[in-house]
C-alpha cells in the first residue's frame, strides 16, 4: 500500500463524529498479551465494558485463570463467588490502569472500565447499593464504573450511587420511557451530591441501550405474522419494518437524550462542570446474517455517544465500516417506523419488558453457570480434600432430580436458604432456626478457647471425660469417641444417654471419681435426663471430694440464660460454654455442643472446622444447585422420599459408623412431622438386593482411608440391581465436619421439599409430656399407675393400648401364644411399611447383636425396612419420626425389670422408674397417634429373654 493509499481506521475516525469506542470484552489475556493495549493504541478504544456473560465465557471457556485459582485455593480456601469477585476484580483493576493515561487525556470523560453488580440483585435496591460500594472500594479505581440494571429496583439505587460520587454504567435498557426515568435519577443523584458540597464534575455516567436484541425480537413477531398473512397491504407494512426498529428506538432515545440535557434544570449542574450521562450503544453485534455486519456501528453514529462493540464487530468495522453522522439522519422516519408498529399491532412495550425480562434471566443463568464452573474449578484444585458425592438412580428419579435442581436454581432457593427465609418451609419460624449457616466460620473465629480447653484438659491429669446430655447434645460427640478412639495424652470420652439403670452402672464401673470431668450439656438447660444426671454425679463428686472442689470436675454446654446456666454458676463450674440460640440441637455439632466435648477429649478441633469450612463454601448461596453438594444431596432425599422412597438406608464405614446415629436423628427429627419424612434405616445388616422393597435410598458413606470390601460388594450389587444409590467419599476421619454440614444442608433442602418445618420437634414435645405426668404421679404416689398386660408367656408379658389389644386378641382366637400374638403383629407390615424395635435395655455389644439378628429376620422374611432404636436415647432422635411421620411403622417395644437399682438424688424416683415412664408415655404417643405397636416386658434376665425372643420370631417367620 502506498502512503496516499493508505486509510484512516474507520474505527478511529468515529471520534472525528464525538463517539467513543469502548470494547464489550473482557478476559485475562486479552490484557496480558498486550492486545488491549493494542486495541487502544491501534483502533482508539477508550473504555470497557463486561457483564456476568463475559465473565462466564472468559472464565468458564478459557484456562487463563486456573493457575491463578489453585495459587489461592492453596494459600486459603474461598467459596465460589469470593473466588471470582478476586479474579475479576484483578481484570478490571488491570483493565482500569491500562486505561488510566485516556481518563486522564479526556479528563475523565473516557477510559472506564464497567464492572457488574451481582444479577441476583435486580431486584433489591439496598443490596445494590451495598454492593457497589464494596465493590468500589474493592476495585479502588477512580476510572471504574459500577453496572447497575434499569430495574425499579436499579434505578433508585443509581441514583443514590451517583450521589455518593460513584460512576454508574446502566445496563438492560431498551425503552425510551425507562431511559427518561434513568436521566431525571441520573440528574437526582447530581443534584444531592452538589447540595452537599460534592464535587459532580468527578462522577460520570453512561445508559446502556440494548440495540440488537430489539430487532431480533420484533423481527421475529413480524415473521410469526407474515406466515399468517396473505394480504398485501399488511405484508408490505410488515415488511418494511425489519431490522428497523432497534435503531429507530435509539435515534428516538438520543432525541430526547439531547432535550434532557439541554434542558434549564441540567444547566445548572452543567455550570458546575457535571458531565451528561451518555448514551452507550450496547448489544451492537448484529444477530442476523442478512444484515450488514456492522449495522449497529454504522447507523448509530453521533456526538456525546459511545458504542461498545464486541470484538468481531470491531474488526469488521476496522475493516469495512464506513462512518457518517446517522443518528440524526431520519428522525421522521424513525417516529413513522414506531407508529406503524403499533399500527401493527405489535405493542412495543411488551416487547421492551420482555426484553428487560429475559435480559436478567440471561445474566442470572449466566453467573450461575460461571459460579458452577468457578466451584468446579475449586473442587479440582482441592482434589480429596473435599468430600465427594455421586449417584445413580434410575432415569425417572433422575428426571425428577434434575427438574427440582432446575427449579432451585431459577428460583434462587440456596440464596433464600441462606438468607433465612421460612417461605422455603411453611412460614413459621424456620427464620429463627438456621444459626448453623455461619457456625463453623464462627468457631473458627475463636478457636482458641477450644485449644485453651484442650490444653487444660490434657494438663490436669484426668483419665476419663462423661458426656451428660442426650440427642442433639450427646451424638456428636458420640461420633468424636467412636471415630477417634482414645487419643493419647488426653482422658478418654464416655457418653451417658441413657436412663437404663444397668448402663449408668456400667459407666460407675469404669471410672474413678477423683480422676472424672464431668460435661453436662444441655441447651434447654431443662431436659429431665441431663438434669439427673448432673443432680447424681454432682452428688457422688461432692461426698468423694466434698462441696468446695465438686465444682471443678463439671463443665456445662447450655444455652445463655438456662435454667443448667444457673445451676452451674451456683456449683461453681469449671467452665460453661454457651450454645447458639437459633441452632437447634440436632443442627449443632460444630457448635460448642460438638467441639467442646471433642476438644476436651484430644480431636484438633481447628483441623476438623477448617475441613467442615471447605463443605460450607462448597455449599454456599452462590453455587449453583446442581454443583452445590448439600443441595444435590438434599433434592435426592426430598425428591425420592415424595416418590415413596422414603427409608434412607445409611452404610458406613466401620470406622465412621456411628456418623449414622447422628444422621438418624438429623433426618428423622427434621423431617419426619406432618405424616411426611424420612425414615432413616442405619446399621440394618447388609443384605442381598432381593431383600429390599422399591420404598429406599441408599446412601453409602465410604472411609476412603479404611473401607470395607463387603460393604464395596453390596453397594456395587444394590447399583447392579437398579436400586437408587448415592455414594459419598470422606478420605479421612477429620473430613467428617463437611459431613455434619452437607447434611445439615441437605435436610433443610429435603424439609423444604417435603413441605414439613425441618426444625420444630412436636411430637417429641409430646411424649415428653406424657413422661412428666407419670413420674409426677410417681413423685406423688409412689408408683407408677397400675397396667395389665394382655398376654403373659415364659415371663414376657405383653401390653398395648384397648384398640390393638381387641385387634391382636380377635386375630389370634383361641391359639393364644407369644407366637401367635407377634404373628399377628408382624404380619401387619405390608410393602413400604418399616419394623421398628424400640428397645428401653441397656445398649451393649451383646443386646445389639440379637435385636441385629431379629431384625435381620424380618427385613428377610417380610422385605420391610428395619431400625433398631435402644430408649430413651432414641427418644430425642428417630423418635419423632416414630409419632410424626409416616404411619408406615409397626413397633415392637421392648422393655425389662431392672437388675440394677439406682436412686435419684433428691426425688423419690429411681432411674428405673424414669426409663418406665419414658417407654410408657412413648409407648401412649404411638398409640394416640394410631400407630401399631405392642410391647414386651422382660424380667430381670434380658440376656435370656432376648434369645427366646429370638427364637419366636423364628417360629413366626417360617
Ligand atoms: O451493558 C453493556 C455495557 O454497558 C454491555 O456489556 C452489554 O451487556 C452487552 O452489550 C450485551 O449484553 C450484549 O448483548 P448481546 O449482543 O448478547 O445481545
Ligand atoms: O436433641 C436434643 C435433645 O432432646 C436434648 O435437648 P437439650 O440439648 O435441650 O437437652
Amino acid at each position: 500500500m502506498t502512503v496516499s493509499e493508505t486509510r484512516t481506521n474507520p474505527l478511529q475516525a468515529l471520534q472525528n463524529y464525538g463517539q467513543s469506542i469502548w470494547l464489550d470484552y473482557i478476559r485475562r489475556s486479552l490484557i496480558t498479551s498486550g492486545e488491549l493495549q493494542r486495541l487502544i493504541d491501534d483502533d482508539g478504544v477508550r473504555g470497557v465494558t463486561s457483564n456476568p456473560v463475559i465473565f462466564q465465557k472468559a472464565i468458564t471457556g478459557s484456562t487463563d485463570y486456573d493457575q491463578t485459582i489453585k495459587i489461592i485455593e492453596d494459600s486459603e480456601d474461598r467459596n465460589a463467588i469470593s473466588l471470582y469477585e478476586q479474579l475479576a476484580i484483578e481484570d478490571i483493576q488491570a483493565a482500569a490502569d491500562i486505561l488510566q493515561p485516556i481518563y486522564q487525556q479526556t479528563n475523565r470523560e473516557d477510559g472506564y472500565v464497567s464492572l457488574e453488580v451481582s444479577p441476583y440483585l435486580a431486584h433489591d435496591t439496598q443490596g445494590t447499593i451495598l454492593e457497589a460500594h464494596r465493590l468500589w472500594l474493592a476495585v479502588k479505581r477512580p476510572n471504574l464504573m459500577i453496572k447497575v440494571p434499569a430495574t425499579p429496583a436499579g434505578i433508585p439505587a443509581m441514583q443514590q450511587l451517583i450521589s455518593d460520587g460513584i460512576n454508574v454504567n446502566v445496563t438492560l435498557l431498551f425503552a425510551q420511557e425507562v431511559y427518561e426515568q434513568v436521566a431525571n435519577a441520573y440528574i437526582a443523584g447530581l443534584e444531592t451530591l452538589a447540595a452537599r458540597g460534592g464535587d459532580v464534575s468527578q462522577v460520570n455516567s453512561v445508559a446502556s441501550f440494548f440495540i440488537s436484541r430489539i430487532d431480533t425480537a420484533v423481527d421475529n413477531l413480524i415473521a410469526t405474522r407474515l406466515k399468517i398473512t396473505s394480504n398485501k397491504d399488511e405484508r408490505r407494512l410488515l415488511e418494511v419494518m425489519l431490522g428497523r426498529i432497534a435503531i429507530a428506538n435509539a435515534k428516538l432515545t438520543y432525541q430526547r437524550y439531547q432535550e434532557i440535557y439541554q434542558s434549564d434544570r441540567w444547566q445548572k449542574l452543567a455550570g458546575l462542570g457535571a458531565k451528561a450521562q451518555r448514551l452507550l450503544w450496547a448489544s451492537t453485534a448484529t444477530k442476523n446474517p442478512q444484515y450488514s455486519d456492522v449495522l449497529y456501528v454504522e447507523e448509530l453514529i453521533g456526538i456525546n455517544t459511545v458504542n461498545t462493540i464486541p470484538p468481531t464487530t470491531l474488526a469488521a468495522f476496522a475493516d469495512h465500516g464506513q462512518p457518517r453522522s446517522s443518528l440524526t439522519e431520519n428522525l421522521d422516519i424513525a417516529s413513522e417506523m414506531m407508529l406503524k408498529l403499533e399500527r401493527a399491532g405489535i405493542s412495543f412495550k411488551s416487547v421492551t419488558d420482555q426484553l428487560l425480562f429475559e435480559g436478567l434471566d440471561l445474566f442470572s443463568d449466566a453467573f450461575d453457570q460461571l459460579l458452577g464452573s468457578v466451584e468446579k474449578k475449586r473442587e479440582i484444585v482441592l482434589g480429596a480434600k473435599l468430600d465427594s458425592l455421586s449417584y445413580k438412580l434410575s432415569e425417572d428419579l433422575t428426571a425428577s432430580v434434575q427438574a427440582h435442581l432446575e427449579t432451585w436454581r431459577v428460583q434462587g432457593k440456596i440464596r433464600r436458604l441462606w438468607s433465612h427465609d421460612a417461605s422455603l418451609w411453611t412460614g413459621a419460624d424456620e427464620n429463627r432456626w438456621l444459626g448453623w449457616l455461619g457456625i463453623t466460620e464462627d468457631q473458627l473465629a475463636q478457636i482458641d478457647y477450644l485449644k485453651q480447653l484442650a490444653q487444660e484438659v490434657k494438663d490436669s491429669g484426668f483419665s476419663h471425660v462423661v458426656l451428660l446430655g442426650m440427642g442433639g447434645s450427646s451424638l456428636c460427640p458420640e461420633v468424636m469417641k467412636l471415630t477417634f478412639g482414645k487419643v493419647a495424652g488426653y482422658p478418654e470420652l464416655l457418653v451417658l444417654d441413657s436412663t437404663d439403670p444397668a448402663q449408668i452402672q456400667t459407666l460407675l464401673n469404669q471410672i474413678n471419681f477423683t480422676k472424672t470431668l464431668f460435661i453436662v450439656s444441655s441447651k434447654s438447660g431443662s431436659t429431665l435426663e441431663p438434669n439427673i444426671f448432673k443432680q447424681y454425679f454432682f452428688d457422688r463428686v461432692q461426698q468423694i471430694l466434698g462441696a468446695e472442689s465438686a465444682g471443678n470436675h463439671f463443665i456445662a454446654i447450655t444455652d445463655p440464660g438456662s435454667q443448667l446456666q444457673h445451676i452451674a454458676e451456683d456449683d461453681n463450674f469449671r467452665h460453661i460454654f454457651f450454645g447458639v440460640p437459633s441452632i437447634g440441637g440436632r443442627y449443632s455439632a460444630l457448635s460448642n455442643f460438638g467441639m467442646v466435648p471433642a476438644a476436651a477429649m484430644g480431636v484438633d478441633v481447628a483441623k476438623l472446622l477448617d475441613s467442615a469450612e471447605e463443605m460450607v463454601h462448597s455449599c454456599a448461596p452462590s453455587v449453583p444447585a446442581k454443583d452445590n453438594p448439600g443441595v444435590v444431596l438434599g433434592i435426592i432425599l426430598g425428591a425420592l422420599a415424595n416418590q415413596g422412597r422414603d427409608k434412607v438406608t445409611l452404610i458406613t464405614s466401620p470406622l465412621i459408623a456411628d456418623l449414622g446415629g447422628w444422621l438418624e436423628q438429623l433426618l428423622a427429627e427434621s423431617t419426619g412431622k406432618d405424616n411426611l419424612g424420612l425414615i432413616p434405616i442405619d446399621r440394618e445388616p447388609l443384605g442381598d438386593p432381593k431383600v429390599y422393597g422399591s420404598d429406599r435410598l441408599f446412601v453409602y458413606i465410604r472411609l476412603e482411608s479404611a473401607p470395607d470390601p463387603n460393604q464395596d460388594a453390596a453397594v456395587a450389587a444394590l447399583e447392579q440391581a437398579g436400586q437408587p444409590t448415592v455414594r459419598i467419599s470422606v478420605a479421612n476421619p477429620y473430613q467428617l465436619g463437611q459431613e455434619f454440614f452437607r447434611w445439615e444442608i441437605a435436610t433443610a433442602v429435603a424439609g423444604s421439599i417435603i413441605g414439613i418445618n425441618a426444625f420444630n420437634q412436636p411430637d417429641v414435645e409430646a411424649s415428653k409430656i406424657a413422661t412428666r405426668q407419670l413420674t409426677t404421679e410417681y413423685e406423688i404416689t409412689g408408683a407408677l399407675p397400675p397396667e395389665t398386660p394382655i398376654f403373659t408367656e415364659a415371663g414376657i408379658k405383653l401390653f398395648t393400648d384397648p384398640k390393638n389389644a381387641v385387634f391382636l386378641s380377635e386375630v389370634v382366637g383361641h391359639d393364644q401364644s407369644l407366637v401367635s400374638y407377634l404373628r399377628v403383629h408382624l404380619n401387619q407390615l405390608q410393602g413400604g411399611d418399616y419394623f421398628a424395635l424400640l428397645a428401653y435395655i441397656e445398649m451393649n455389644e451383646s443386646h445389639q447383636a440379637q435385636l441385629q439378628v431379629i431384625r435381620q429376620l424380618v427385613r428377610d422374611s417380610k422385605q420391610v425396612a428395619t431400625c433398631l432404636g435402644f430408649g430413651p436415647r432414641f427418644l430425642h432422635s428417630t423418635g419423632q419420626a416414630y409419632k410424626g411421620g409416616p404411619n408406615t411403622g409397626v413397633f415392637l417395644q421392648i422393655t425389662c425389670d431392672d437388675a440394677v437399682n439406682l436412686p435419684v438424688t433428691g426425688q423419690r424416683y429411681s432411674f428405673g422408674v424414669v426409663k418406665a415412664a419414658q417407654a410408657r408415655g412413648d409407648f401412649q404417643v404411638l398409640s394416640d397417634r394410631n400407630r401399631r405397636a405392642l410391647r414386651l416386658h422382660f424380667g430381670k434376665d434380658v440376656q435370656a429373654s432376648l434369645e427366646l425372643l429370638q427364637t419366636v420370631i423364628k417360629q413366626v417367620l417360617v
